[in-house]
């Protein structure tokens, strides 16, 4: 059955209608602006006028055909040139129109010759330009209802408080957005019983609630060994370190990694757990590490080891390493965090292995080693995000640079548009007390306003004794910090960036860049959210990177795209088969949205549609439209 989207004719119209849309919409959005309108000037500084009318006049879709047209470039050019008459016309020149005319409900641009802006007129000739700056300015509920959903995505760690079937549905059902498994701890069947649960969610919540699997690699870490129970270390005692397997004794314990009396010297401080505690190195014999506590603890069975400024000699994916990854290709799961990555050169290698294998996972190193950091951008340029992994990364480094890091971390991966998790601590009082820290509340909030595309649970969910609460306060902290955030009438810089990608060379891409800035102002200025139709995930991934105000909802007819854009801020990935008729799939879509409640009748929505393999139409294509839902 189609239904779901209004029946609307198109016509073409000429400048005259785009003007009379535009005083009625200036009218009323001055209504809504504490800005008086009785001044010209007052009306020229009006950001949401200027939106509209920039909207308006720049044509804005762009209808490309695979050969790039110079009257592409000229269509761009044009509305250049165009900008600075946007100012108000004087009176003479826009004389009110009727308001039956109205109606910039599709706005359409085709840069063949033709370049005309399509308005659409409602089949009962209801919505005029006045109904819609109504329901823009009065559209609160739905502004409301649109960012009410997070934005920012959370990673679960699945352990022994989580791996059951009904801890995962509660998870998810809390919020979790991926699944981590972490290979240091657990066997290929344990993590086989997570793969297989993940799985079993996935397959019967198909509206939306999409749970990725994370595979996050051993690396070459050093680890001490097993003990039958925990050793108590005091300060000023001594305690050693051995290369010999097996021992446990009260002074003296394993460590699995036989380079360890290299890389250490006398003088070096090491960390264990992150710096939980920490010991001075006294002294060497052939096989062992004499040392002296500095700060005491428990030590528990395989905890991690670092040295103080100093990654170890290992190469960065071991052979257990490889018998992971091995096994994550054989369950398809949507992500590798890769530890202790030094350099691209490690990332290549995995992706030359995963083209070899034919497997579509994407691979996000963990920024933990003191060498990954001269090596950042060429690490984030040749992967799929990265992760902010604190833990290491504190203990290889001084701790004080940790929130500088991350902070260059998160930049450098939104300037690539790839996806970033802020990950460690985030709420580790949790995982022995059933509320948070202030301080932990404020390190997710400053996550979140830094950009993350997500934040991860490490303990809190694999091991303590409240991970839905914790998932409940990363939720809640979340969505009130991302509430302050997305203001459409607050978010100047969405309306600057144009004129940045202005300055750049106009490929297929910075076109692709163009336009998902533009939907994205659109959504912003009309309230909507996005509906986005996308094969690859490419668009989907472009919107979030402009972070709209409100939701992206992303239909995929690809069941890999889908799982990976879990991990994509502000983006509701859903599975649709694509029908041959763009229509069809607008309604489906549509209707999809409306049974899941994800929007409501006389709701309006964004539809962006375009890339190189559109659903719109053979040749590839760019295209915005806003339409309102009807049952
Ligand atoms: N699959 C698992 N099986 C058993 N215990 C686990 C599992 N995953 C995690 N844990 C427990 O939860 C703790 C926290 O998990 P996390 O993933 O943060 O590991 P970690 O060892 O602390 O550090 P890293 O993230 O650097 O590997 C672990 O130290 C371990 O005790
Ligand atoms: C996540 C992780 O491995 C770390 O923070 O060290």
């Amino acid at each position: 059955m189609r239904r779901a989207v209004e029946p609307r004719k198109r016509i073409s119209v000429g400048p005259t209608c785009r003007v009379s849309f535009l005083p009625a919409y200036k009218d009323r959005a001055h209504a809504a602006s504490p800005v008086p309108p009785n001044t010209k000037e007052k009306r020229r500084e009006n950001p949401r006028l200027l939106l509209l009318r920039l909207l308006a006049q720049q044509h804005l879709s762009l209808h490309r055909t695979p050969m790039a047209a110079p009257a592409e470039i000229g269509g761009f050019a044009a509305a250049r040139m165009a900008a600075p008459a946007l100012r108000p016309a004087p009176p003479a020149a826009a004389p009110p129109q009727p308001r039956r005319a109205v109606a910039a409900r599709s706005l359409r641009t085709s840069t063949s010759e033709r370049v005309a802006a399509d308005l659409a007129l409602g089949t009962n000739g209801s919505l005029s330009a006045q109904s819609i700056a109504e329901n823009t300015a009065d559209n609160t509920s739905q502004v409301v209802s649109a960012n009410s959903r997070r934005k920012s995505k959370i990673v679960c760690t699945i352990g022994p408080s989580t791996n059951t079937r009904e801890m995962i549905w509660k998870l998810a059902e809390a919020g979790m957005n991926v699944a981590r498994m972490n290979m240091s701890h657990g066997d290929h069947q344990s993590h086989q019983k997570v793969i297989d649960l993940v799985k079993e969610y996935n397959a019967k919540n198909t509206d939306g609630n999409v749970i990725a699997i994370m595979l996050d690699t051993k690396g070459p870490e050093v680890r001490s060994g097993d003990v039958p129970e925990p050793i108590m270390l005091e300060e000023g005692q001594e305690f050693n370190f051995t290369i010999r397997r097996g021992v446990s004794t009260k002074d003296t314990v394993s460590v699995n990694y036989d380079d360890f009396i290299n890389d250490v010297e006398v003088g070096d401080i090491l960390l264990v757990d992150g710096g939980m505690m920490s010991l001075a190195v006294k002294s060497k014999t052939a096989d062992t590490v004499k040392c002296e506590v500095v700060d005491g603890g428990e030590l528990k069975s395989r905890r991690h080891l670092n040295v103080r400024g100093k990654s170890a000699t290992l190469p960065s994916i071991t052979e257990k390493d490889w018998e992971d990854i091995k096994f994550g290709v054989e369950n398809g799961v949507d992500f590798y965090a890769v530890s202790f990555v030094k350099d691209a050169k490690v990332i290549h290698e995995l992706k030359d292995y995963l083209k070899s294998a034919n497997a579509d996972i994407h691979v996000i190193p963990k920024i933990e080693s003191a060498d990954s950091i001269p090596n950042l951008q060429s690490i984030i340029a040749a992967s799929d995000g990265a992760m902010v992994a604190r833990g290491d990364l504190g203990a290889e480094l001084p701790i004080e640079e940790v929130p500088l890091l991350q902070e260059e971390i998160v930049r450098t991966c939104r300037s690539m548009q790839k996806p970033v998790i802020v990950a460690t601590n985030m709420l580790e009082s949790m995982i022995d007390h059933p509320t948070p820290t202030r301080a932990e509340v404020s390190d997710i909030a400053i996550a979140v306003r830094e950009g993350s595309d997500a934040i991860m649970l490490s303990g809190e969910t694999a091991h303590g004794k409240f991970p839905l609460k914790a998932v409940k306060v990363m939720h809640t902290v979340a969505q009130r910090t991302e509430s302050s955030l997305y203001n459409p009438t607050t978010s100047p810089s969405l309306v600057a960036r144009p004129q940045a990608l202005l300055n750049e060379d106009f490929s297929q891409s910075q076109l692709s860049k163009m336009f998902g800035s533009h939907a994205t102002m659109m959504a912003n200025t009309l309230c909507t959210p996005i509906i986005v139709f996308t094969r690859t995930g490419s668009m989907a991934v472009l919107l979030s990177h402009y972070r709209p105000s409100s939701t992206i909802f992303a239909f995929t007819n690809e069941e890999r795209v889908k799982q990976r854009l879990a991990l994509y801020q502000g983006v509701v990935p859903i599975y649709m088969k694509f029908s041959d008729d763009a229509e069809e799939t607008f309604s489906r879509a549509i209707s999809s949205l409306l049974s899941a409640q994800f929007v409501k009748e006389g709701d309006y929505v964004t539809l962006v549609q375009s890339g190189v393999k559109s659903i719109w139409r053979e040749e590839s294509t760019h295209h915005i439209q806003v339409r309102k839902v009807q049952c």
